[in-house]
């Protein structure tokens, strides 16, 4: 027998606890007993024990001093000996040991019964959800029958209501009708429903199922907040954003209404509070004078007061559980929030409580697995809405009262914001806007630039995922009153914010997709009331905007579609959103139909529509392509890198064609070979265009797919290249005169005519006094307009078309995304090789950057190009807009089961 071969068996004394002095008594009774060890092992089986297995199954050991293998025997003699001998060698020891071994037994037995404790639990919880599921179908039929007899009770209209054609909750009669119009007018001063807002709130006061599909700044609030007020208990909102929530709540609380939020940036002691106020409702145990929790916003993880809301629910005062930007819960959508699909146990938690599912963007797609997901029944019509399944409510997207253009931005940066700035003070002096920036510091730079700029005229603040809470909401704090008049932000800023009059919204670069674009630019004229879209655009932007989003799921493709719209100077912006949307989401064309409109009609008041014809010429630019993606060929097989800038400047023989090609080597080490690009030679001389037109036009090669981007990380960015792209062939292997023989233009572009005056017209206008030249806008504008007192003198036009137009009309006239006056430029950076330096430094590894104030100092018809349509003169006035989501990086919702 080894040194360790026992099994020691402790008898249970449940009375004992380890530390009472009896204990070590029994400890030590108990050792002196075990004389015989099999055979109180054997006396163990029949007592109610716990066996306390050594050595060869727990691997324990008793301590060696204490048990000599020599000192055992059978007759337990040597036991007793153990026992003293211990005790006087040892005594300390041992008695630790057996007192780890007791609680050892203890803690087994603890788990035993942990066992038995969770078998109950779940056997337990087997039957709790087979109640729950027979009650939730109990509940169902419940509503079912109260729907049938409120339905048929309440429609006084015979229209509304047939047994055939279902219930028409937009234009039926129903008993709480004169209740929620006189709430409307009374609490939230309005006058009449919009859109479907009217059967919104019938079913919602019907208790059922909803999902609303309506545009950004539509007034989906309306549609759970008016209804909520009629109704017994407190309605959840479950919002992705603490700074909607933040704006909600405000706004509620600015009109009586009694209204919560608990989100990560509730104080602790508002949150207690709260939490005990709705504690009270759910046990009908208010004070005397307290009212109700009308609304209650939440962003936080529901599962810290699920118990409470299923105590709601049992007391009938849970009304409702509205769920905003609900598309975010749907893979499908580009807006899925991982977070939002722990949404799906509402159903199982609340059963009784009818759910409402919000979204300004809900393709079919997204729509199905929405009401999969949320465990919400089939949809049906809201005008024909059959008593069960979700009832269904859509708005169309259009929103004719925004006003879209996109005009030319200045290659300076400064110049940006002093366009903004004559834009500002001459339409919108005191009224909000945003200008959305591309970055934090670009939005810091451009803020601080509109106030200063304008001598403190606007007022601006900054929002961007850096700033903290506090900061961001003393921001919405000042927006609100107006002391803040316009936010420069990022695309943190904004999503839901509930402020109706937002008069412009700027875009200081173009969004990285037109789902962006549009969903940004949704946040101006959500009163209804006219309000301004204005996109700065220069082509170089898309190489920025391309480094930043070349890694992202189809990141190039969408850029390509916001290039394309922004390079656009004759598609209604309505036609082109509606086109894009069918095909991008699957949204059909019909959501972009108004009851004034047909989807495919032109609005009649974007820049395209009101864009004098004459001011844009369609032109057959099959040569230049050609010429084009010759050079860019050329250089790509030499080994050299063009950018679109670069591309641009070598068509025109900028620096005699100097390109900077790789000779060898590795890393920051290669080396690099001054190449003559001879332009004669490669594309047949200098391609024909202002260098604008050709930037155009690069950007429309590489839409259609005739070049193409190539990226190159840097460890801090991306660079962004040109290079010939899958169509290319189709010209490169041409000759000129095929090109030129054609019999049809390969490639034709619509572009802006340039507005050059002559020698004798510009001189005249100097000598009027007006110093700048024949570029400089009105007098009266050129206080502030961009880049005025820079002209100084003529350049010589790349094209001999700037020596023509002796009386052209159409000077100032830079509309849309027409470049600068191709004689903008002065002289001097004009002349051979001057504006070759820029290139000819050219290093591939710093990312060209749009932003940077490059070579062109020009001058801009900034002030023309923002007079075309006077806001006064517009006529269109009419209600609401569009929208999609994107959800921003530091506001975060938090549910989780
Ligand atoms: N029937 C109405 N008549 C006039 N104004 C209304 C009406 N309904 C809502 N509004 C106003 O329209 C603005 C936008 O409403 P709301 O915030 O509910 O839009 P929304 O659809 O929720 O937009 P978002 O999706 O951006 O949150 C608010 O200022 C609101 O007061």
């Amino acid at each position: 027998m080894s040194d360790y071969d026992f099994d020691y068996e402790l008898y249970e004394d449940d009375t004992l606890a380890s530390d009472d002095p009896a204990f070590e008594e029994v400890l030590r009774r108990s050792i002196a007993d075990s004389h015989s060890f099999r055979a109180a092992q054997n006396s163990a089986s029949s007592s109610r024990s716990v066996a306390a297995t050594y050595s060869n199954s727990n691997g324990q050991k008793p301590p060696s001093s204490s048990f000599k293998p020599n000192g055992v025997a059978s007759n337990g003699i040597r036991a007793a000996n153990i026992t003293t001998t211990t005790q006087a060698e040892n005594g300390v020891d041992m008695a630790q040991w057996a007192k780890k071994q007791e609680l050892k037994r203890r803690i087994a037995e603890i788990d035993s019964d942990i066992l038995g404790i969770k078998d109950s639990i779940k056997s337990l919880n087997t039957q709790l959800s087979s109640k729950e599921g027979q009650k939730e179908g109990m509940v169902r039929m419940l509503r079912e029958l109260e729907r049938a007899s409120v339905s048929g009770a309440s429609h006084s209209n015979a229209e509304a209501f047939s047994g055939s054609r279902g219930i028409n909750y937009m234009e039926g009669d129903f008993d709480w009708m004169s209740g929620l119009e006189a709430r409307m007018k009374t609490v939230f001063g309005i006058n009449d429903f919009r859109l479907c807002q009217r059967g919104i709130c019938n079913a919602n006061m019907d208790g059922r199922d909803i999902v609303v599909v309506m545009p950004t700044g539509g007034g989906k609030s309306l549609t759970y907040q008016l209804p909520a007020l009629l109704t017994p208990g407190c309605t959840l909102v479950v919002s992705p954003l603490i700074s909607l929530i933040t704006d909600q709540i405000l706004h509620l609380q600015g009109l009586g209404i009694n209204a919560v939020a608990i989100t990560g940036s509730t104080p602790s002691g508002q949150k207690r509070e709260i939490l005990q106020q709705l504690t009270a409702l759910a046990g009908r145990r208010l004070q005397p004078g307290e009212d109700e929790i009308k609304l209650c916003y939440v962003t936080r993880r529901i599962k810290n007061f699920v118990i409470l809301l299923q105590k709601l629910m049992a007391g009938g005062k849970l009304a409702r559980v509205v769920i905003d930007e609900a598309h975010c819960v749907s893979q499908m959508g580009h807006d899925f929030r991982p977070d939002y699909q722990q949404l799906h146990k509402l159903r199982q938690l609340l059963p009784s409580v009818p759910i409402m599912a919000l979204s300004a963007t809900c393709p079919p797609l997204v729509l199905k697995d929405l009401l999969k997901t949320l465990r919400l029944p089939d949809i049906t019509d809201g005008r024909s809405a059959k008593s069960t399944g979700t009832v269904y409510f859509f708005s169309p997207l259009y929103r004719k009262n925004l006003h879209y253009r996109v005009v030319p931005k200045p290659s300076k940066a400064s110049d940006v914001s002093k366009a903004m700035v004559e834009y500002i003070l001459e339409y919108h002096p005191n009224n909000s806007g945003i200008v959305y920036c591309l970055s934090r510091k670009n939005a810091e730079v451009v803020a601080t630039e509109l106030q200063e700029l304008s001598n403190g005229r606007i007022t601006t603040g900054v929002y961007h995922a850096d700033r903290k809470d506090s900061e961001k909401e003393q921001l919405h704090h000042q927006w609100r009153a107006g002391t803040v008049k316009v936010v420069c932000a990022t695309i943190a800023f904004g999503l839901g914010i509930d402020k109706g009059d937002v008069r412009f919204v700027l875009h200081h670069s173009m969004s990285k997709s037109l789902e962006g674009y549009y969903q940004e630019s949704g946040r101006a004229g959500r009163d209804g009331k006219d309000a301004d879209c204005i996109l700065y655009y220069r082509p170089q932007d898309g190489s920025t905007i391309g480094s930043m989003v070349f890694n992202d799921k189809s990141g190039t493709e969408k850029l390509h579609a916001m290039l394309d719209f922004a390079e656009d100077l004759e598609q209604c912006r309505k036609i082109q959103f509606a086109k894009y949307f069918s095909h991008s989401s699957n949204l059909s064309i019909a959501s972009w139909t108004t009851e004034d409109q047909d989807a495919l009609e032109r609005c009649g008041h974007c820049d395209n529509c009101t864009r004098p014809p004459e001011t844009i010429e369609r032109k057959n630019v099959s040569l230049q392509t050609w010429q084009l993606l010759k050079i860019a060929n050329y250089v790509y097989r030499i080994g050299g890198k063009t950018t679109v800038n670069i591309l641009a400047g070598l068509a025109r023989n900028a620096g005699g064609g100097a390109l900077d090609v790789a000779a060898g080597g590795k890393g920051k080490r290669k080396a690099k070979e001054k190449v003559n690009l001879d332009l004669e030679d490669i594309a047949g001389g200098i391609v024909d265009l202002h260098k604008d037109d050709i930037e155009h036009l690069i950007i429309h090669l590489l839409i259609k797919g005739y070049l193409k981007e190539e990226f190159q990380q840097t460890a801090y960015s991306a660079n962004v290249y040109v290079v010939p792209g899958g169509l290319a062939n189709r010209f490169i292997h041409e000759t000129r005169e095929n090109i030129e023989k054609a019999a049809r233009p390969m490639v034709e572009m619509t572009l802006a005519k340039q507005a050059p005056k002559t020698r004798a017209r510009r001189k005249k206008s100097v000598e009027d006094g007006n110093e700048e030249g024949d570029d400089a806008p009105p007098a009266k504008k050129r206080k502030t307009v961009a880049g005025a007192s820079k002209e100084k003198g003529k350049q010589k036009a790349v094209s001999d078309e700037a020596e023509i137009n002796e009386d052209n009309s159409l000077d100032h006239m830079y509309i849309g995304n027409l470049g600068p006056p191709k004689n903008s430029k002065p002289a001097q950076k004009r002349r051979a090789g001057d504006e070759s330096s820029e290139y000819e430094t050219f290093d591939p590894d710093i990312i060209e950057d749009p932003s940077d104030e490059d070579s062109e100092d020009v001058t801009y018809g900034w002030s023309m190009s923002m007079r075309q349509e006077p806001i006064a003169k517009r006529k269109q006035r009419s209600v609401v807009k569009p929208r999609s989501r994107g959800f921003l990086e530091d506001d975060v919702v938090e549910i989780s089961d």
